[in-house]
Parts: C-alpha cells; sequence; structure tokens
C-alpha cells in the first residue's frame, strides 16, 4: 500500500469511456466505477466489448474519449506511479514452452522495469508459491496444464505487489479444477485486500467469487453494483395457480398489476398460471389473494418471486449467458 491520498478514491472510474473503431462503438461512454477491496465482476457475452475496455483501463488502447482513473490517478497522465501497483492478466502472456516456469517469470521480471533486480529471485518464488505452482517452479511449461499456464500468468501480474488486479477471462478453456483453482486464487487474493477486476462470459463464475458486478452488453454497460443490488433490481412477479386463469387475469389488472399473462402451456386445462408485475406500491400479497377469492377465483398456488440474477442479465443483454461451471 501506497497510503497516498487518493487511497480513499475507487480503485477503477472511468467516465464517457469510449473506442470506436471506424464508425462502430466497441465501447460505448461507459461510467465505470469499481469500489476499493471488491471482487468486481465484468460481464457480458463475447464481443461485447469488455477486453477493449480493459484494454483502455490498462493503457494498452488509447481511448477514443472519456477518461480513466486507476487507484485515483488519471490515466491519460504519467504513469510511473499507477502501473507497478497494477498487476493484470489480459490474453495471456507469452510463455517460452521449454523454458521452467521459474525462468520465465525472471524473463518477464527482467522485462519490467518498475521491478528491483535485487530482490527478483525471492519475487519469483515467493509468486509461484502464491499461486501453488511452487512443486513446479523447475519444470518446463509445456509440460504445465492449462490451469498450470493460467496461474503461472497470474503469479506474473503478482510479481510485485499489487493493490490491483485485471483479470481478462482467467478461467477460459480451463477445465474444472483448473477453473476451481484460479477461483479459489481469486477469492484468497481478495481476502488480503487486494481488488480484483475480472472480465468473464459466465454468470456462474461471476455469481460464486465476486462482490460486484457490471453488465455489458454491445459496448455498452447496462447494470452496475453489488450482487445484492443487481438482483433487486428485477421487478416482483405476482403468480397464481388456478383454474379460473381469465377471472385471476382480471382481478389482477383491477388491482392495477398488469399486464397479466395467462400460462396454460401444459394443456391439462386443470389449471393455468397467471402473472403480473407486482406494482411500486407493493399491493399487499393477503389483500391479492382475498380479492382473488371474493371473485371466486379458485386459487390453488400463489406466491411472489424474484427474477434470478440469470433472468436479470438475459433480460439486459437480450441473450442467453452460458452458464456452465
Ligand atoms: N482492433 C479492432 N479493430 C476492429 N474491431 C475491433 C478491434 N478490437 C475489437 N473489435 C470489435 O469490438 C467489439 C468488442 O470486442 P471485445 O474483444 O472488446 O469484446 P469482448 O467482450 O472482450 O469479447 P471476447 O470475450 O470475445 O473477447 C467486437 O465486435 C470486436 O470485433
Amino acid at each position: 500500500m501506497t497510503g497516498d491520498a487518493a487511497s480513499g478514491e475507487p480503485a477503477i472510474e472511468t467516465h464517457g469511456l469510449t473506442k470506436r473503431f471506424g464508425s462502430y462503438a466497441a465501447v460505448n461512454g461507459i461510467d465505470l466505477t469499481v469500489p476499493r477491496g471488491a471482487v468486481f465482476g465484468f460481464l457480458g457475452p463475447n464481443g461485447s466489448g469488455k477486453t477493449t475496455t480493459i484494454r483502455m483501463l490498462l493503457g494498452l488502447a488509447v481511448p477514443t474519449s472519456g477518461t480513466v482513473r486507476l487507484l485515483g490517478h488519471d490515466m491519460s497522465g504519467d504513469l510511473r506511479d499507477v502501473l507497478p501497483r497494477v498487476g493484470a492478466l489480459v490474453e495471456g502472456p507469452g510463455f517460452y514452452p521449454y523454458l521452467s516456469g521459474a525462468a520465465n517469470l525472471n524473463r518477464l521480471d527482467t522485462a519490467d522495469r518498475y521491478a528491483p533486480s535485487a530482490t527478483r529471485r525471492a519475487r519469483v518464488d515467493s509468486a509461484l508459491e502464491r499461486v501453488g505452482l511452487g512443486h513446479a517452479a523447475r519444470k518446463k511449461v509445456h509440460a504445465y496444464s492449462l490451469g498450470m499456464k493460467q496461474r503461472l500468468g497470474i503469479a506474473n501480474a503478482l510479481l510485485t505487489p499489487r493493490e490491483l488486479l485485471v483479470l481478462d477471462e482467467p478461467t477460459n478453456g480451463l477445465d474444472p479444477q483448473g477453473t476451481r483453482e484460479v477461483r479459489s486464487l481469486v477469492r484468497s487474493l481478495a481476502a488480503e485486500g487486494t481488488t480484483v477486476f475480472v472480465s468473464s462470459h459466465l454468470l456462474a463464475e461471476i455469481e460464486q467469487i465476486c462482490t460486484h458486478a457490471a453488465v455489458m452488453s454491445v459496448g455498452n454497460l447496462v447494470a452496475q453494483g453489488t450482487l445484492d443490488e443487481l438482483r433487486r433490481v428485477g421487478q416482483p412477479q405476482v403468480r397464481v395457480l388456478t383454474p379460473d386463469p381469465d377471472a385471476a387475469a382480471r382481478v389482477f389488472e383491477r388491482l392495477g398489476l398488469s399486464p397479466a399473462s395467462v400460462d396454460d402451456s401444459d394443456g391439462t386445462a386443470a389449471a393455468a398460471t397467471v402473472t403480473a408485475p407486482l406494482n411500486d406500491e407493493l399491493t399487499d400479497p393477503d389483500s391479492i389473494v382475498a380479492a382473488l377469492v371474493s371473485d371466486g377465483v379458485r386459487v390453488r398456488g400463489f406466491s411472489i418471486e424474484r427474477a434470478s440474477l440469470e433472468d436479470r442479465f438475459v433480460a439486459l443483454t437480450g441473450e442467453g449467458f452460458d452458464i456452465a461451471q
């Protein structure tokens, strides 16, 4: 920690951040705020602009317009203060397959002009230990599994102490074991106080490791907040199971719960489900049931349901998410 005056500022803050390729806005005026200490999931389907955003955050691509502040520093200014405090894994570093993990990290550390050479050996060893590759330090990288290579990439990002880690799709292409290894590493880094910004197209991943998330859809930031806030945004639905769906729909409409929709798709005609969005005044469930019953509607099931995070994200992006583990 540098303890500078800016440490109260968000770890990442962008305003109107835009990247155009010709007339196409790959990233379209996004305002992103990543609080310190968060594990922040950057979620969106393939091609939604995540990597382009990450490249701008790290100074690897120049924004067409807008601003980026990392750890309280403007990225259009002097990067010497901020870059050493940020570790990144973007599109995987190039490793030499016939060098060992340790030799690869030595090379990469030598190329880092901010890294002190006197402590190199100790830092390489401790980064390898940190990601659970101590035992494989002298093994050639071509003998590493994909999960081990990915952890080596994260070890590279941890060669010097970091306040912020930016990981672009760190579990992409990993088997379940490799995925678990990377997730548990992210959790333990976060537990030590590192802010982690991690992109993914996997909702399950974000739900399992993140405290916060933002959702990208075709270059636009369509939602951000804590996972609880994102879940709450979904409007609750009132649902009744009844053999009298038309009468139930009329009661819903009268109570201002509209539009009511009837789903009798199971075709048994024994009962249908009628749903409607619960209105803002939060009609009390008891009075809805009482109104149904007093109109002679036979109520066989009643519930108030919130959209799942998955429903929310599908609604926001207009696309299905891969929910594989
Ligand atoms: N250098 C470039 N020139 C032209 N178009 C680009 C360039 N880089 C990215 N794009 C386009 O910008 C859009 C966003 O790409 P980006 O890689 O940022 O998305 P992503 O969300 O990271 O997706 P993925 O997970 O597939 O990498 C895509 O339509 C892509 O084709």
